[in-house]
């Protein structure tokens, strides 16, 4: 039987990035990080669309609206959530997850799971382009592999 596997080309796709302003000190790290790496897959900066939320807990409904518009083959959700500072840190963890996965499945419009969830700051600076890499980086590849992904499977 088939294999679907697919290639990291950006070319010729439409993404979206949604970004929480919340700890902007580290999610404008993860945008740069997402950007930098659809760029250099070969996704055309004009085909790069970047929406601003208040924070994790509004990057699925952003990331709705703008999949119902049909003019992206990938959205990428990006916040940072950090315990550690947040009283209802596992509310916002949990919405935020539960909604980006409900935006994906009833839209059909694959949405990247970009969201930086720990317990301190110097973890999520890890994540945001330090020792653990950039998972802004990381979410345009996502996006990328499952965009190629659908048009394949078709
Ligand atoms: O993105 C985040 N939003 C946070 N809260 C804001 C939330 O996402 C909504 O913007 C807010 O509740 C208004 O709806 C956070 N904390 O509460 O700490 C957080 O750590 N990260």
């Amino acid at each position: 039987g088939k294999t679907f596997e697919a290639q990291l080309i950006g070319t010729d796709l439409k993404i979206a990035v949604v970004v929480g302003r919340f700890n902007e000190f580290i999610t404008s790290k993860l945008l740069d990080g997402a950007l930098d790496g659809l760029k250099r897959h070969g996704v055309d900066e004009n085909s790069i669309d970047v929406a601003w939320v208040p924070g994790a807990f509004e990057v699925p409904f952003i990331a709705k609206q703008l999949a119902e518009t049909k003019k992206y083959d990938a959205i990428i959700g990006l916040g940072t959530v950090i315990r550690g500072s947040t009283t209802h840190y596992d509310y916002v963890c949990n919405e935020s997850a539960k909604g980006i996965a409900n935006v994906s499945l009833t839209t059909n419009v694959p949405v990247i799971f970009g969201i930086v969830t720990t317990e301190n700051i110097e973890q999520a600076i890890e994540r945001a382009g330090t020792k653990s890499g950039n998972k802004g980086y990381d979410s345009a590849i996502s996006a990328i592999e499952m965009a190629n992904l659908q048009k394949m499977i078709g």
